[in-house]
């Protein structure tokens, strides 16, 4: 179990996690134990065994997270997305046009502004209004730096802290969808759709309120992390990166002749880029372990998992998304999004990965060391006039 209480949170958590299950398989065998983040955890790795937690025993378990993170986000949300791919394009071009004049960026830093963006559009729909969502973005920020710590309710700790914060941003929530249930207006996005449903399916505003926050935090800083691999995957192999940029090309110079922005079946159709995004989401593995929590006493192949503990799966193969009832609803949007900036940033941009260091830092996703700084030179004008 190793340390009473801390366990081996801080070795799970500062070192690749593949590192971190091959060792101890080796030690203990597929199936092993530990406290992770002050639960006591079943750690699998083991594709058979993972299989049967995430779909053919999933009753057996329910989804959760470790503690602090269970505190703050409570993701329960069936997430559809059609119709926002002008959005996503706008969001893109104002992105690109900020970096601009900066001849340096840290791509992960960047990605976090653009999922961030994306994600925010997503829930509340375009028409939000600009201070609204600002208001969030700092609370949400503290609710980050607390999310993955101790549950140690003591002042100080970043979990403390983003308790704090947690609360503002739900009391905040809770009037954005007052507001819009007093005018009577939905309003767009995730948000709008929950407030448009019937009688029946009705949740109610804290139900509300947790998914959005579910949500926000599921989409953000996965899909910048493995943005952020993908630029460096394109830098380091260059003859993928001009596979890309002639599939891109050709919709380009598409566009230009029939003067449109890009739309789903543009998307639809970059085979190429769409295989690349394949790639870096298996090669960067993100996301390497889930985690379920056991309801019932379960026995698996003689090993016992009490209920009540944390059980975490890797399933040792190409599931970047999870698998069974809880896979992840917004898989298409984050490809579509990954698509629509690699297909506007190879229109007019090349860029340079600054310093020789290939390191990895967990944050605690796997991410290229110091987020991986970027030389930018602009090779075309901004070229928008269709869009949106
Ligand atoms: C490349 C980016 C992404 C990756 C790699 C990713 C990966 C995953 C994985 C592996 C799960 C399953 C977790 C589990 O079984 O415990 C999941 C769940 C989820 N994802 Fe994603 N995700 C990404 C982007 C997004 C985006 C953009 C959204 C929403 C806009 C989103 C919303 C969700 C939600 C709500 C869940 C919880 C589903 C449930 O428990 O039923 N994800 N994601």
């Amino acid at each position: 179990m190793g340390w009473p209480y801390v366990g081996k949170t801080l070795s799970l958590y500062t070192q690749n996690p593949n590192t971190f299950f091959s060792k101890r398989q080796i030690r203990y065998g597929k199936i092993f134990k530990s406290h992770i983040l002050g639960c006591p955890c079943v750690m699998i790795s083991n594709l058979e065994i993972a299989k049967i937690i995430l779909v053919t025993q999933s009753h057996l378990f329910k989804p959760t997270y470790p503690i602090s993170k269970e505190m703050m986000i409570r993701p329960q949300a069936v997430f559809f997305h059609q119709g926002m791919v002008h959005n996503i394009e706008d969001i893109v071009l104002d992105l690109l046009t900020s970096w601009e004049d900066s001849n340096m960026i840290n791509t992960l830093h960047e990605m976090k502004k653009y999922s961030y963006e994306v994600a925010m559009i997503s829930v509340f729909g375009k028409e939000t209004e600009v201070n609204e969502i600002e208001g969030l973005k700092h609370l949400y920020h503290c609710i980050e730096k607390g999310y993955n710590s101790m549950p140690l309710n003591l002042p100080g700790t970043p979990f403390k802290k983003a308790m704090k914060a947690w609360k503002l941003l739900n009391e905040r929530l809770r009037k954005m969808i007052q507001k819009r249930r007093e005018i009577g207006e939905y309003g767009g996005g995730l948000l709008g759709v929950f407030l448009g449903l019937t009688e029946k399916d009705l949740l109610s505003d804290s139900q509300i309120a947790d998914n959005i926050v579910g949500v926000i935090f599921a989409a953000h800083d996965t899909t910048a992390s493995v943005l952020t691999w993908l630029l460096k995957y394109l830098h380091d192999h260059p003859h993928l990166l001009d596979a890309v940029k002639i599939e891109q090309e050709e919709i380009r110079c598409e566009r230009l002749v029939t003067k449109r922005g890009i739309t789903w079946d543009d998307t639809r159709s970059m085979p190429v880029t769409a295989r690349v995004i394949q790639e870096t989401l298996r090669a960067a593995s993100i996301l390497s372990f889930l985690f379920r929590e056991a309801v019932e006493d379960v026995e698996i192949e003689g090993y016992l998992m009490p209920c009540g503990w944390k059980v975490a799966p890797r399933a040792n193969t190409y599931m970047p998304f999870g698998n069974g009832a809880h896979s992840c609803p917004g898989r298409e949007l984050a490809k579509v999004e990954m698509l629509i900036l690699v297909h506007h940033l190879t229109a007019s941009f090349r860029w340079e990965v600054i310093g020789e260091d290939n390191g990895i830092e967990y944050v605690p996703f796997p991410v290229p060391k110091q987020g991986l700084p970027l030389k930018l030179h602009r090779i075309r004008a901004k070229y928008n006039a269709f869009s949106g």
